[in-house]
């Protein structure tokens, strides 16, 4: 049987992350790969649930931020963690990047308290002591803020993030940067800001680097 594959897709809104989640998704089961296909938040009746809160309500830094992660901890131990024990690969429209980027640099969220979070929710009992569940390779669609933005502009109604000022996605491409360095191993940056095929090859590249498409 394969090990379980767990590639995440981070960058902020407009970056064009969704938009080549299904082509990855056919490449692997091409290649004969079982492939779950998941976004956070959500993933599951329950965190679909607070997806839809997180989205829509007005609720302070710290109630987003617990939202975040209790979503997590619900998709990983209903969805996340069997596929990967199944040896499947497991695709996921954005994971706790995106919590340090959005609510931690967006917003201004104290880091240390969302490094708590993750140490908790990202505990499973599959890993070794201490080791925290992580995505084996993080795709960042990195775009600049003004490209993004003109891309959403008139794509689809903003929700409460996709609504803030451009500064706010200055500050959250900062955070993504600042995860990236801190884990250069994980992270495969994408010059997102080229025509469709060009990222496509781009994300493709990075996966076969890893040895794990043809
Ligand atoms: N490389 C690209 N060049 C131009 N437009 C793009 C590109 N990639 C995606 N788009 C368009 O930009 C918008 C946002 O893309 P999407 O994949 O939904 O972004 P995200 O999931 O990162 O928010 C969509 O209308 C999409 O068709
Ligand atoms: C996972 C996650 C998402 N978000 C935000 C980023 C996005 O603006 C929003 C939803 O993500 P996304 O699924 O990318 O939105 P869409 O379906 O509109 O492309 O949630 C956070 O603020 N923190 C998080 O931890």
């Amino acid at each position: 049987m394969s090990h379980g594959l767990f590639i995440s897709f981070e960058g902020i809104d407009g970056a064009g992350k969704s938009t080549h989640v299904e082509a990855l998704a056919q490449a692997f089961r091409d290649a004969g790969r079982a492939v779950v296909l998941t976004r956070e938040p959500g993933g599951t009746p329950l965190a679909e649930q607070l997806r839809q809160l997180a989205l829509t309500a007005p609720m302070d830094p710290l109630t987003e931020a617990l939202l975040m992660f209790a979503a997590r901890r619900d998709h990983l131990g209903q969805v996340i963690e069997p596929a990967l024990a199944r040896g499947d690969v497991v695709l996921c429209d954005r994971f706790t990047d995106a919590t340090f980027a959005y609510q931690g640099a967006g917003r201004g969220f104290d880091r240390q308290v969302l490094a708590q979070l993750e140490r908790w929710v990202q505990a499973v009992d599959a890993l070794p002591g201490g080791t925290l569940r992580q995505p084996h390779l993080t795709l960042w669609f990195e775009v600049p803020p003004e490209v993004a933005a003109q891309r959403l502009a008139g794509a689809r109604a903003p929700d409460r993030f996709e609504s803030q000022p451009l500064a706010f996605f200055q500050r959250v491409a900062q955070g993504y940067a600042e995860r990236a360095e801190a884990e250069p191993a994980r992270f495969a940056r994408l010059q997102a800001d080229q025509p469709r095929e060009a990222v496509w090859a781009q994300a493709l590249a990075a996966v076969r680097q890893r040895g794990w498409l043809p």
